[in-house]
């Protein structure tokens, strides 16, 4: 591969938040290791979703829920569409979100999950895949902390009862040879704090670096690969990016081969304020967004944008 760092966050978080941080600062990404996710339950995980996903086409729109966005349940092929982007993307997904206890304060912003009925173990998987996930995204964000010279816990109320999304992506194998190397999920970047994906070591993943130079990601089985997003992007003015990446029907034999990845778009709370930090502020950086925005409101613009909302 390139640069990326490839880092174990078992290890004291003071000895790698700099390797992390010049990645983020570089190239927008890092591959994690050892996050501390079971590998049992990346396994179980995987193989549920392959499991909705080979449910009959009407059993999976059952689960498509009218005007939400498509926050939560299942989203069909053709509906999202990159920012820009001519064409829809060639996928379908699932969307878990949050559950938070009724009567709670941000509950106007987080619909309730949906399961399908369908698929045994599926809720109990996946509430548990949800939260390792947002226990392997706090390490990666005190490791950033450290790296911009905030304290340690910086970022922890900043996420808490944050309205982050698990997505679950087929991606089908392709039809014919005309297609290797078409885009399965067309250039974009990510809206959110920073996103944590799983499924990724089958190929196809690129990034775009500030060389203007499409880079393959190819992470070690079991790793996280951990990008900026556009929120974390506009609170540090830049300093760790949000970068350009894509998904491409590979080449060659893997392209008749099915993806399966699993995105964990972490978000800020959605009353949490964006307003660029002092410590990402000097002369040759000026503030490029001196007007605060809340979380929710930064997202709702942006799923406008990709016809999600
Ligand atoms: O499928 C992948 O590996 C990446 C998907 C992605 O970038 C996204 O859903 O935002
Ligand atoms: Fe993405």
């Amino acid at each position: 591969m390139s640069d990326i760092a490839s880092v174990s966050i078992a290890r004291p978080l003071n000895e790698v938040a700099e390797e992390i941080g010049r990645s983020f600062e570089e190239y927008g990404f890092a591959v994690i290791r050892d996050h501390g996710i079971p590998q049992e339950l990346i396994d179980r995980a995987e193989a549920l979703s392959k499991q909705f996903f080979a449910l009959p086409a009407a059993t999976k729109q059952a689960y498509k829920i009218e005007g939400s966005g498509g926050a939560r349940g299942y989203t069909p092929f053709g509906v999202e569409r990159a920012k820009g982007a001519e064409v829809h993307d060639l996928k379908e997904f699932w969307h878990v979100g949050r559950d938070l206890p009724q009567g709670h304060a941000l509950a106007e912003f987080m619909a309730p999950n949906v399961w399908p009925d369908e698929v045994a173990g599926f809720e109990e998987a996946f509430s548990a895949l949800y939260a390792a996930f947002e226990a392997a995204g706090a390490r990666v964000l005190e490791a950033t902390a450290l790296h911009l010279g905030l304290p340690q816990g910086f970022f922890a109320p900043t996420v808490e009862d944050g309205n982050s999304v698990m997505r679950l992506l087929h991606y089908p194998p392709l039809q014919d040879k005309s297609a290797e190397g078409a885009i399965r999920a067309a250039a974009h970047g990510d809206i959110n704090t920073i996103t944590l994906l799983l499924g990724a070591e089958e190929a196809g993943l690129e990034l775009l670096t500030r060389q203007g130079e499409w880079l393959a990601i190819d992470p070690p089985a079991g790793a996280l690969v951990v990008n900026i997003g556009d929120m974390l992007d506009r609170l540090t003015n830049g300093r760790l990016r949000s970068t350009t990446h894509r998904v491409i029907n590979p080449v060659g034999e893997a392209a008749y081969r099915a993806r399966y990845s699993m995105p964990f778009f972490l978000h800020f709370r959605p009353d949490y304020t964006i307003e660029t930090l002092a410590e990402c502020i000097d002369p040759a950086r000026p503030d490029d967004h001196p007007e605060p925005i809340s979380s929710h409101d930064f997202l709702l613009q942006r799923l406008r944008e990709i016809n999600l909302a």
